[in-house]
């Protein structure tokens, strides 16, 4: 193909004539572009999906910004070992792979061969005092999972997290991106009630108050978490290595965020999997220009949003490779 007017308007082609009334297959139609876009090949390969979760931990978690304690992420983490979690039950309905990295999970490594490890530290501090992390372990960070991103097999890949408050260092991250309120952008996270919200709202603004406008990295070892950062470099490496990258809920939606400030052209490869129920969620996906797939109520994270997502690329794969077109199908055409 000489240009990338004539791959467009090749793949138009060969969508518009599937034997169906032109446009009828809806987003299905737009899903098939960015595959055959991403993938660079008029019959891309969409058949494989992989789930990493990226676990960590936050300093912020002292401030109360969390309805549960800490330990919940390191309980969380043998979990999805031991195949228990919502995560592992999407993943096996949807015959997704799924891979859990420790990014940085409070006390001591796991030790446990099954279990990624990539450590860059246990736990962030508390970003209400101090950044959260070291401009060189960000970019630590960011390479682990440029690496994981780029090393995958998988033809799409989708992104999980897992790590209590770190609905705070989103709300933060998103404000500092974005520029949008906190107001908008704190919500309940896992269940905080009135109080804990209006606490929670308070502490990051005194957060936020620390620091003037920063750049996505800065912005993210101010205010990221260990996981956030890593989920942002697996991002970048997993769409320059053409693979399509499944965004999930809230946070995996400011990690996609630093992501394209980081590097552009990442943002080409990103399907949107739904609107979390989070408060700030549609704010963030309004500034990426996103419009989710679905939107089921969902506020779990770990990736289950975007596991759900998988079988409508596998379906958009399926329709561009297989079904007929009136080219050849002995179907009449639109007259
Ligand atoms: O993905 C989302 O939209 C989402 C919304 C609310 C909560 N979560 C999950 O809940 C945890 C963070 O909540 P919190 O209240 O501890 O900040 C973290 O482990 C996330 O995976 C995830
Ligand atoms: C139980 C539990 C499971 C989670 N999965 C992702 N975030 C979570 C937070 C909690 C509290």
């Amino acid at each position: 193909m000489s240009t990338d007017t004539d791959f467009a308007a090749a793949l138009q082609h060969k969508i518009d004539f599937k034997t169906k009334p032109l446009g009828s297959l809806g987003r299905i139609e737009d899903l098939a572009t960015l595959i055959a876009t991403v993938q660079g090949t008029l019959s891309p390969q969409m058949k494989t999906c992989e789930l990493t979760i990226f676990a960590a931990d936050h300093g912020i978690a002292v401030e109360g910004v969390s309805k549960f304690p800490q330990e919940v992420t390191r309980q969380m983490v043998l979990n999805y070992l031991a195949d228990g979690a919502g995560a592992n039950a999407f993943a096996r309905a949807v015959g997704a792979e799924m891979k859990v990295v420790d990014a940085g999970v409070a006390g001591a490594p796991f030790g446990v061969a099954e279990l990624i490890e990539r450590r860059i530290g246990a736990g962030t501090k508390s970003f209400l005092h101090e950044p959260a992390m070291s401009a060189a372990e960000c970019d630590r960070a960011l390479d682990e999972g440029r690496r994981l991103g780029a090393e995958s097999l998988a033809d799409a890949v989708a992104y999980g997290e897992m790590g209590i408050a770190n609905t705070a260092s989103a709300a933060a991250l998103g404000h500092k991106l974005t520029g949008v309120g906190l107001d908008v952008l704190v919500g309940r996270g896992t269940g905080l009630d009135d109080d804990g919200l209006t606490r929670k709202r308070k502490v990051l603004e005194a957060a936020v108050a620390r620091t003037g406008a920063l750049g996505p990295k800065e912005a993210l070892a101010e205010y990221g978490g260990f996981e956030v950062a890593m989920m942002t470099g697996a991002m970048i490496g997993a769409a320059a290595a053409k693979k399509v990258v499944i965004v999930d809920g809230f946070i995996a939606t400011a990690a996609a965020l630093a992501a394209m400030r980081i590097a552009p052209a990442t943002r080409a490869a990103m399907v949107f999997s739904h609107r979390s129920e989070e408060q700030g969620h549609g704010a963030l996906l309004d500034a990426l220009g996103a419009e989710p797939l679905l939107r089921l109520g969902l506020r779990l994270g770990e990736g289950t949003g975007a596991l759900l997502a998988w079988p409508l690329l596998k379906a958009a794969g399926e329709m561009l490779n297989t079904m007929a077109s009136f080219d050849d199908a002995g179907v009449t055409g639109p007259q």
